[in-house]
């Protein structure tokens, strides 16, 4: 026999549009494996007689009060694609007081307010999934706690902010500027209502806030991660690297070694090897190293109205199956640990360095700073493995408008990484572009 489950959503942007488009295209689907059929009972909106990019189902009630939507008694499960911080986080709030799960998309608010959100829906009784915050249309998180439950994660490398990886790739492949590239990406729909977030690696930060503690156990703050954006970067130094064998990537790292938890989320040159480089567009993808897997990379679409609305979908599926069960209100994420945080960009590493310098210039100022440059293409050379302070040091020695410097990926030497935490201080945090 097929159970209806009242479903009220709050939002009908581009992922709520995707989330009614999904719900008419898997009905049958939905309703042949899972003996359910999900009624959207109300969507709440803040513009009433905006256009919208697909009908309502008839008999959904279209209305700019949340309040109603969050409170109503037929409603079971509330979905949450507005975005917002104080707005959302209230209406969460209220949903779950009113016994109802909810399902949401929005990493700001689970990765800065999530402990108080998960806190109350365990006392409540509900679930609270939030799979589409992280990579969009990959289904990471969940992969994470179930496929991954007996396994230990080493490291976590994803690129998951679609817009930026996006108007990374465009840049490279055809040397459009910043700016007609992430034009492109807002009118695609990938980019936030605001893209500074995407652009400036705040959006990236907070997956890897949610990420590493689904990963570790270990939830990140954003302070620990000081995040470094994309804006800096130009066409031409993408296309440099390209012809030196590295794609540019803004890359969300963490790392357990040594019983410290290294993260970063940078601009970082990928190695044309990595499977990392060749993941373009708005595609995402995340590089698991764990102790009984070894190495797996999950890829997808990270962004766009289809592809999260089914990572939502599912989410809404489980927790219709939960409903009333006892399995209802256990935590989405039961991964803890106490890890003390550091920055990757403190451990020793190559670098890719873009300066218009001579050679014999640049190659003197390495010399100095006791390490060595290769050439790889003209402005563009690849260091041996330097401390922060010798980074640092090699950039006031060039002068600081004369060189840009990029992590290379998977380049830290752990043995030199110990070898001087042991025998000095932390630096402060390496400036990676000095303007
Ligand atoms: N776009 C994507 O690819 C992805 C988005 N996300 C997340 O999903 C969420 C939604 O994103 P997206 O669909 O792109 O956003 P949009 O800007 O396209 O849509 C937001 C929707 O929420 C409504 N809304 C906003 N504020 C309020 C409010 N105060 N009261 C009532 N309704 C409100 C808007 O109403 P109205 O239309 O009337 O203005 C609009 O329908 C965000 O948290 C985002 O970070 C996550 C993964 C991918
Ligand atoms: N703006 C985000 C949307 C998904 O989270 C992105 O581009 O990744």
């Amino acid at each position: 026999m097929t159970e209806t489950i009242e479903v009220g959503m709050l939002g009908f942007g581009t992922v709520g549009s995707g989330v009614i488009t999904r719900l008419r295209q898997a009905a049958s689907k939905i309703e042949q494996t899972q003996g359910l059929r999900l009624h959207l009972a109300a969507v709440a909106v803040h513009h009433l007689n905006a256009p919208r990019a697909v009908e309502l189902p008839i008999g959904t009630r279209l209305t700019d009060s949340i309040q109603s939507v969050v409170s109503d008694p037929h409603i079971q499960i509330v979905i949450e694609v507005m975005g917002t911080l104080t707005t959302a986080e209230a209406a969460i709030s209220t949903a779950l007081q009113h016994g109802k799960s909810v399902i949401t998309a929005n990493k700001d608010l689970i990765a800065t307010a999530g402990a108080r959100l998960i806190a109350l829906a365990k006392r409540q009784h509900c679930d609270l999934f939030y799979e589409a915050s992280v990579a969009g249309g990959i289904p990471i998180l969940r992969t994470l706690t179930d496929s991954y439950a007996t396994d230990s994660v080493s490291q976590v490398v994803g690129i998951i902010n679609g817009t930026a990886n996006y108007i990374l790739s465009v840049m490279t492949a055809t040397g459009q500027s910043y700016q007609q590239a992430l034009t492109a990406a807002q009118a695609a729909g990938y980019a936030e209502s605001d893209p500074t977030n995407d652009v400036s690696g705040l959006d990236t930060s907070y997956k890897l806030m949610i990420l590493s503690h689904f990963a570790f156990g270990q939830a990140l703050t954003l302070s620990q991660i000081q995040p470094i954006g994309l804006t800096a970067i130009t066409a031409i130094e993408c296309q440099q690297a390209a012809q030196a064998g590295y794609h540019l990537k803004l890359l969300a790292e963490a790392q357990q070694q040594a019983g410290q938890l290294y993260c970063r989320v940078a601009p970082v040159a990928v190695p044309n090897q990595s499977a990392l480089s060749r993941v373009n567009g708005v595609q995402n993808g995340v590089a698991v190293t764990s102790q009984a897997i070894g190495h797996s990379l999950y890829t997808g679409p990270g962004a766009g109205s289809t592809a999260t609305a089914n990572s939502v979908l599912n989410d809404v599926l489980v927790a219709a199956q939960h409903l009333g069960q006892p399995a209802c209100g256990t935590a989405f994420n039961r991964n803890q640990a106490q890890l003390s945080v550091r920055s990757l960009s403190q451990t020793v590493q190559r670098y890719l360095l873009f300066t218009k310098l001579s050679t014999i210039t640049i190659e003197k100022c390495a010399n100095n700073r006791h390490f060595s440059i290769t050439g790889q293409t003209r402005n563009c050379y690849e260091s041996s493995p330097i401390t922060p302070t010798q980074l640092a040091d090699f950039i006031r020695l060039c002068g600081h408008k004369a060189v840009t410097a990029l992590p290379i990926a998977f380049s830290t030497d752990w043995a030199l990484t110990a070898k001087r935490q042991t025998s000095s201080k932390p630096v402060a945090r390496e400036i990676v572009k000095l303007a």
